[in-house]
């Protein structure tokens, strides 16, 4: 399990998206963007938003059930995007790098953006917004509900 949790709202997520969006504007134009599913859809529809494209193709790689790694599994390819050359691939975050690893070797001159990196999976990424540490878990939106947490004083035991 992680050490420590970083939990992103759907606001911090769009606006995160958005400060993607301006890394990239002056890198296109671009064919498309490759979103990796299912972690990259949202901020690919985000970012496609932004940069007033279109086409959204997707790959999907599966290499985590919830916090546990495995081996990162090919579900979906792109063959629309070939080898990638003016597409944007983008992924909610590199965290080992193992999924950005595959998904290089299919799509090699893709540029490839995450909103968050960690330091392990950093120098696969062409583009990102934030950096946490290796020991830190990104919940996401998608992955989390809002729930009742009782008062600080009943929970430090003092009631
Ligand atoms: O850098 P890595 O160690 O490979 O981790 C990052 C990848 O792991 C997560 O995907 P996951 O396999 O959980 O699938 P999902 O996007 O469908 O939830 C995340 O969305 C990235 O794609
Ligand atoms: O920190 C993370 N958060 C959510 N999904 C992930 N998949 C790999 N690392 C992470
Ligand atoms: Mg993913």
């Amino acid at each position: 399990m992680a050490q420590r949790y970083y939990t992103v709202s759907w606001d911090q997520l769009h606006r995160d998206g958005k400060a993607l969006a301006w890394r990239l504007v002056g890198a296109g134009p671009w064919k498309g963007v490759i979103a990796i599913t299912r972690g990259g859809l949202i901020p690919a529809a985000i970012v496609a938003r932004e940069l007033d494209c279109r086409i959204i193709e997707t790959v999907s790689v599966v290499t985590y059930d919830e916090e546990v790694k495995g081996d990162p599994r090919i579900v979906k390819t792109a063959a629309a995007a070939g080898d990638g050359e003016g597409w944007l691939l983008l992924d909610d975050l590199v965290d080992t790098g193992t999924t950005a690893r595959v998904v290089r070797a299919m799509l090699p001159k893709a540029h490839f953006a995450t909103v968050y990196a960690k330091p392990a999976g950093k120098p696969l990424v062409d583009t990102f917004v934030t950096e946490v540490s290796q020991d830190t878990w990104i919940l996401f939106p998608w992955d989390t509900e809002q729930q009742f947490v009782p008062p600080i004083a009943r929970s430090a035991g003092g009631k």
